[in-house]
């Protein structure tokens, strides 16, 4: 894969805005390898008390944890960085006014922006586009179909309810393209094909929005971010920012899904199991496939924009980490209700722990907690329960087991094998941190299952725009 900028020395700084944590990591641009990595939970999300359904995260929050990341990297390093690439969380969607999207601030030595005049990020998991809304939307162009939280839908909802809410913002994107748009103090939005596929009504083949279909809806296309190639530079930072020197190259923003991907696969035999607070399992589709002209809004698997017109296979799950998320909330909720305090890395520990020493259960839990796109009214259960499977170590173990089940519904182990998969690799830190998930996906596909050492989103958009042009 050759990105459109080369980083001869120095480091790469990679940033992944992650819907539960930003990661960031340095890579030696002569070595390949991280020398430093950083990740803090954002703790953004917003909770509506008007709309249940509603998913929304406070950008400020987002900064904030990346301004933590940021400055617990080595500030030596930090000038001596060459290229920024940025990924993060598809889908959703979060608007600007261009001129004064953020502010400045010099203190202490550290320069850095927060966010201004910006919405709230509507995320993936937004519910607020319920089947029928969706069904009375314009039919795209394009091979992927449109669900509740894509930007595009996210956009019509609001030209429904709240129309005078988009006449405030001039610009819109990803959170990931908001990040690039401040650091590069650009006029106007860019978005590669990875992210824009995930807004719905954008046609992969031509690289374009269906902008005449949505035009025609009366749709305020001016707001759509403009189109680059996945691995281009959209700019150059605007200012110093903590330490990386100004006229630093920016990479437009990919998707985490394809920079997981990156940072792991290795062979045409791979397939990428990448766990996060959603779950996508993976693998490449061969350079001459074509995606269909239409949807199949039934079905579990995608086909994503990779690099140079190329596509992956996903089946991607909205439920993933953010199951044992739950699990482990509602945990600490009733430990609270009993006067009990047990931080949460704590709980987490202990389940593991409970489940690494239960490793077979006859307890049944089917994990589709926020549904899944293919099939929205899915929901979580729990069966097969008798006296002897409910302590901590069982309910454990079938809630990961419930979860990997999942992936293997959504793409079976014969469909990967036809597809001439030979190994899985684990990336993302819901897995690497959660050993039970590991034996699961073990026990569940028949292949040989390798968790990589720095394989994450962060680091594969490093490795992105540290290649040699
Ligand atoms: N202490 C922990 N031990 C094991 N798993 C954890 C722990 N803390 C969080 N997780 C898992 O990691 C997930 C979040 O992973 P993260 O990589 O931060 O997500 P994202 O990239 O979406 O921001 C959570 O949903 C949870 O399943
Ligand atoms: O839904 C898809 C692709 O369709 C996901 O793969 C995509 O990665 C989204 O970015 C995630 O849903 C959010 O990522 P994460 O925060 O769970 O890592």
């Amino acid at each position: 894969m050759a990105a459109s900028v080369s980083c001869s020395a120095g480091f790469v700084l990679g940033v992944d805005l992650g819907t539960t944590s930003v990661k960031v990591v340095l890579l030696d641009a002569q070595s390949k390898t991280v020398t430093d990595r950083c990740s803090f939970p954002s703790n953004s999300d917003i909770s509506s008390t008007s709309d249940t359904h509603a998913k929304e995260q406070d950008p400020a929050l987002i900064m904030a944890a990346l301004d933590q990341c940021m400055d617990a990297l080595p500030k030596d390093k930090l000038k001596k960085v060459k290229c920024i690439g940025v990924c993060g969380q598809m889908h959703g969607i979060v608007l600007w006014k261009s001129k004064s999207g953020c502010e400045w601030l010099s203190e202490d030595e550290i320069v850095r922006f927060i966010p201004k005049d910006v919405s709230q990020l509507v995320t993936w998991q937004d519910g607020r586009c319920s089947a029928d809304f969706l069904s009375s939307l314009p039919k795209p162009d394009s091979h992927l179909s449109v669900a509740t939280g894509f930007g595009c839908a996210t956009i019509f909802w609001y030209m429904k309810h709240r129309p005078e809410f988009l006449s405030g913002f001039s610009d819109a994107g990803t959170i990931q393209d908001y990040v690039v748009s401040m650091l590069c103090s650009l006029d106007k939005c860019v978005i590669t094909g990875q992210n824009a596929a995930s807004w719905g009504y954008f046609n992969t083949t031509s690289n374009k929005w269906n902008t005449q279909i949505l035009k025609d809806a009366g749709f305020p296309v001016q707001l759509l971010p403009v189109v680059v190639e996945s691995g281009a530079v959209a700019g150059h930072t605007s200012s110093e920012w903590y330490g990386i020197p100004a006229h630093t190259a920016v990479g437009a923003a990919l998707g985490d899904f394809q920079c997981s991907v990156y940072s792991c696969m290795t062979d045409k035999g791979d397939a990428v199991l990448n766990m996060s607070t959603s779950a996508q399992l993976t693998f490449g589709m061969p350079a001459e496939f074509t995606p269909p002209n239409s949807p199949d809004p039934l079905s579990p698997v995608a086909y994503f924009p990779y690099f140079h017109g190329s596509y992956l296979a996903v089946a991607a799950s909205l439920n993933g980490g953010n199951v044992m998320a739950t699990f482990v909330r509602m945990l600490d909720s009733w430990m609270k209700e009993f006067g009990l305090e047990v931080n949460e890395s704590t709980i987490y520990s202990q389940l593991i722990q409970s489940a690494l020493a239960q490793p077979n259960t006859d307890l049944t839990v089917t994990t589709a907690l926020l549904g899944e796109r293919h099939d929205p009214t899915s929901s979580a259960s729990v069966s097969q329960i008798s006296p002897s499977n409910l302590s901590l170590g069982h309910v454990t173990r079938a809630v990961c087991r419930g979860i990997i089940e999942n992936m293997a519904t959504m793409m079976p182990p014969q469909s990967l094998r036809a597809a001439g998969v030979r190994r899985i690799i684990g990336s993302g830190s819901a897995l690497s941190c959660n050993t039970v998930l590991q034996q699961e996906v073990e026990r569940v596909f028949p292949f040989p299952v390798v968790h990589g050492k720095d394989v994450d989103s962060a680091a594969g958009v490093a490795m992105v725009f540290n290649h040699q042009t």
